[in-house]
């Protein structure tokens, strides 16, 4: 088995002399922040004027323009979205970069795909949390922490991995588990878990379910708990205790229909398809695509996105979760940019 490093198997001190930037407030950089804080380091936010720069100054955090933050840090954390790091990088960090100090990321995307080409001497590393940023500050307060990988792309100072190592205990993911992985790896992996089974495939299953009970004439409330409303549930025993604790919760019945049916509706067809969108991500034909959607200010993203907020399981869910307060988003918190 590969090793799984714990907090007893990692030092802090790599990085409790320094300082850290963390570029971006939103899902990833509140989390990072919080619990970088939490566990006793010491964090400054990069950051342009907005909703994200008020949310961080009302956390306590002293936050300053991009520039300012990276030149008054050691390790610098880019957690803005992928598709606006470039940009932001070549005016507002690279300009103040310089062998002593780390660049990191929480995604391998911009260096793998070398859309962001650092200096040879500075160090640059991942560490990518495997679960969303709500979730690792949500679980850290909880006393656990979502697993990480990490990575070292340019080892300048010969400790490139130590202090990988440290910021992820930082954020609580050695509670849980670190891997170490590549850049190559995690960019393609994780683009290939969003894509085909976590967020894309999910996404399109719930849909699929939901309109073939509506196209039956069955009714929408009761085709939205059936289909989305109890994912969760199903979701957790799966996470708790696999899927055999998931089968030794459900009926019998319903572990019959999971052995005999499941298989009709993920067919070796879907599985040839999940091979073509890895080749995809292996070629870089997803990165170029995702790449001049944005040069193109997103035509596609926003039509399709539009449509999808329309769709009757998202109109009947807002109803239904309306009548359920004890569901708590951690909507609240998530950056202007997705508003
Ligand atoms: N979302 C997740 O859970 C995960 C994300 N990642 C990776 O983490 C990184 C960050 O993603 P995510 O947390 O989703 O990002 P979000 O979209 O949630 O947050 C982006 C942040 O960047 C800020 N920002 C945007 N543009 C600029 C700019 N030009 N200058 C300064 N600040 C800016 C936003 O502030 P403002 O309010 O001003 O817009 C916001 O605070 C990505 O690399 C992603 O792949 C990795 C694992 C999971
Ligand atoms: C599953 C989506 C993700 O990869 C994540 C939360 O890990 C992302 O990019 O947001
Ligand atoms: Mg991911
Ligand atoms: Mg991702």
């Amino acid at each position: 088995m590969t090793k799984v490093y714990y907090d007893a198997d990692i030092a802090v001190q790599p990085l409790s002399d320094k300082k850290v930037a963390i570029l971006g407030y939103g899902s990833q950089g509140h989390a990072h922040a919080l619990n970088l804080r939490d566990s006793g380091f010491d964090v400054v936010i990069g950051l342009r004027p907005g909703a994200s720069w008020q949310r961080a100054e009302a956390d306590g955090f002293t936050v300053l323009p991009v520039g300012e933050a990276v030149e008054a840090a050691d390790v610098v954390m880019i957690l803005l979205p992928d598709e606006r790091q470039v940009a932001v990088y070549e005016q507002e960090v690279k300009p103040y970069l310089n062998k002593d100090k780390a660049l990191a990321f929480a995604h391998g995307f911009n260096i793998h795909f070398t859309q962001i080409q650092p200096p040879a001497d500075v160090d640059v590393f991942l560490v990518a949390p495997k679960g969303p940023g709500h979730l690792v500050r949500r679980v850290y307060e909880a006393g656990g922490g979502v697993p990480a990988l990490v990575a070292v792309q340019q080892d300048a100072s010969g400790q490139a991995l130590e202090l990988a190592l440290a910021y992820g205990r930082g954020i609580g993911a050695s509670r849980a588990g670190i891997l170490t992985t590549t850049f190559k790896e995690e960019t393609e992996t994780d683009l290939f878990g969003e894509q085909a089974v976590l967020c894309g495939g999910l996404a399109a299953l719930v849909k699929a379910g939901f309109e073939t009970l509506l196209e039956a004439g069955y009714q929408p409330e009761v085709a939205y708990f059936e289909c989305l409303h109890e994912m969760k549930l199903i979701v957790d025993l799966i996470y708790e205790g696999g899927l055999e604790y998931m089968r030794y919760s459900i009926s019998d019945t319903a572990q019959w229909g999971d052995f005999t049916s499941g298989p009709r509706v993920v067919t070796d067809e879907t599985k040839a398809e999940m091979k073509r969108i890895l080749a995809d991500i292996q070629s870089g034909q997803f990165a170029k695509g995702w790449i001049l959607e944005n040069q193109a200010n997103r035509p596609m993203f926003n039509a399709i996105n539009r449509n999808e907020q329309e769709h009757p399981i998202e109109v009947v869910g807002r109803e239904l979760r309306a009548m359920m307060p004890f569901i708590k988003s951690s909507r609240q918190a998530v950056s202007s940019t997705k508003a």
